[in-house]
């Protein structure tokens, strides 16, 4: 029907209403949603670094970790970025020339400033901790040791980054730490979220036991089940995000695989005449040769053993697992015991108790003879029989299928794997049940499992006693949340002003 003329359309004015009530509708949308935007927008990453060298008694390695600067007091995000393997001796092998224990630390020194930006050089704390080698050395002499120790301060003092000290760290604290480097990669000090009260997603709040071999000294370190220690001296307390652990450690001085091979030479030792010895934890065809003052000039040989008749050591293999097996179980003396239990030497050791975390030689050797799965670990038996054949392979085959290992390391696996079966079993008491709680970690993440990380965390205050306060929700989740609540509160305003009023352009027939 034609409209009359002059008269203007009933409906422009309601429709114009309309109009502007969209578009300050779709303007407010845009608003919060660019106020959104821009408020996620990720900062600029303010990342801190720190260095730790790790002065083992076989060599030492330089760590850099990084970290976001805001989330300093988060568990979990410190991680490994750089290892720089210093070439050559441990610093305790520069006894006779303490000097060049500082440079052999130059070339990974100067690769830590590579890898650090030039601007933060200055504020990155770096850190030395020395472990069984220099241990030993002070015991042998202790003027020494500290011209070594001296040498790599002048080193590390004289380098860009802010040196915070070089010191021989006990066998408790690198058992201590160690614990604390895997359990805090693991995610356990994590406490339980929201999510943690669905049992489906419930996270374990436990921790895992660790297990560390080095050249000169083992450490086992968990939380044993029974609360009172019989024995102060292997009693560690620690209070962790608002959560307190008593930790059971003990560090064997002497019972890592460099020294446990010498201890076991020379028990070999006491039963020749002549210095020519048969052994079983070398393979068939291998000969090695080597200067018994050098087996002697060392605090884990007992004083109290026999001098001998004769100057050189001449060792042939001849592979059998079960006959090493027997020799190193001599160095392990489980004849007293003045605990409930002890693990060997008289040393107090709780029953075993949760997951174990196995690090360092445990992981290199095992994981050359294919041993470690990130699956379901290997069971017992079948870890003593790979052993047993591996030590039964001529040395000619063996050096022949593995042409590229470090002889040393290759003629050393055969005594490794049966060291670890012994130290384990009958050390510590790894039933074949038990051994299935072993995981053996070369790295949790990027990170690598050992001491390191933990000294750090603690000499920078990273891991607080309490739980830092958290909010609800995170900043993302926050804004969203004030977009969509906004959203829908404009929508209900709208639907109500649209009810109650009924605009003429609402009405039947008009639109
Ligand atoms: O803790 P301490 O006792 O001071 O010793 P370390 O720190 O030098 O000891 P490591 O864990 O670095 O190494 C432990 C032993 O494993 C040896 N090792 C290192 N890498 C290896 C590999 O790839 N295969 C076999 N053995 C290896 C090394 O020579 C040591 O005898
Ligand atoms: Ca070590």
């Amino acid at each position: 029907m034609d409209e009359p003329k002059g008269t203007k359309p009933r409906t422009s004015w309601p429709r114009k209403a309309l109009l502007i009530l969209g578009f300050l509708f779709a303007l407010a949308v845009i608003a919060l949603v660019a106020m959104a935007v821009s408020q996620n927008k990720p900062l600029p990453k303010n990342i801190k670094y720190g260095i730790v060298l790790d002065a083992g008694s076989s060599h030492t390695n330089l760590y850099v970790y990084e970290w976001p600067a805001e989330k300093e007091n988060d568990t979990g995000v410190v991680h490994q970025v750089e290892v720089c393997k210093v070439e050559g001796l441990g610093i305790s092998g520069y006894s006779q020339d303490p000097e060049k224990a500082g440079l052999s630390l130059q070339h990974c020194v100067k690769r830590a400033q590579e890898v650090v930006p030039e601007q933060q050089h200055r504020e990155t704390p770096v850190y030395l901790g020395a472990t069984a080698g220099m241990r030993l050395l002070s015991l042998q002499n202790r003027s020494i040791a500290d011209r070594v120790l001296s040498a790599v301060k002048k080193m590390l003092r004289s380098s860009p980054f802010n040196f915070q000290g070089a010191r021989v760290i006990s066998g408790q604290e690198e058992g201590a730490y160690g614990w604390i480097t895997i359990n805090y990669l693991l995610g356990n000090f994590k406490q339980p979220g929201w999510r943690d009260f669905l049992p489906h997603l419930r996270s374990s709040t436990g921790t895992s036991g660790a297990l560390d071999l080095g050249g000169a000294s083992t450490q086992i370190t968990f939380v044993p089940d029974q609360e009172a220690t019989e024995s102060q001296e292997n009693s560690l307390h620690f209070r962790l995000y608002g959560k307190n652990y008593n930790v059971y450690t003990h560090s064997f001085l002497c019972y890592g695989k460099d020294q446990a091979l010498r201890l076991k030479l020379a028990s070999d030792l006491q039963s020749t005449r002549n210095g020519s010895l048969l052994d079983p934890c070398f393979h068939p065809g291998y000969l090695r040769s080597m200067n018994i003052s050098d087996l002697y000039t060392n605090p884990c040989i007992a004083n109290g053993e026999q001098p001998l008749p004769f100057t050189q050591l001449h060792l042939r293999g001849n592979g059998d697992y079960k006959r090493c097996r027997m020799t190193i179980q001599k160095i392990f003396n489980t004849s007293h015991c003045p605990y409930s239990s002890c693990s060997f030497n008289g040393i107090f050791l709780p029953p075993l108790q949760g997951e174990f975390g196995a690090f360092s030689a445990f992981y290199f050797v095992m994981n050359f003879l294919n041993l470690t799965t990130e699956k379901s670990p290997v069971p017992l038996d079948k870890v003593t029989s790979t052993v047993e054949t591996f030590c039964s392979r001529s040395w000619h085959e063996v050096k022949a299928e593995f042409p590229k290992v470090k002889e040393k390391y290759l003629s050393e696996y055969c005594f490794s794997g049966t060291y670890i079966l012994s130290l384990l079993e009958n050390g510590y008491g790894f039933t074949m049940e038990k051994w299935q709680s072993i995981q053996f970690l070369g790295k949790i993440g990027s990170s690598d499992a050992g001491w390191t990380l933990g000294y750090m965390l603690n000499l920078t205050n990273m891991i607080p006693a309490e739980k830092p306060p958290t909010r609800p929700l995170s900043h993302a989740s926050y804004v969203g949340l004030m977009v969509f609540c906004s959203l829908v509160l404009v929508a209900v305003l709208l639907l109500g002003w649209l009810t109650f009023h009924r605009p003429k352009c609402l009405q039947k027939g008009l639109i």
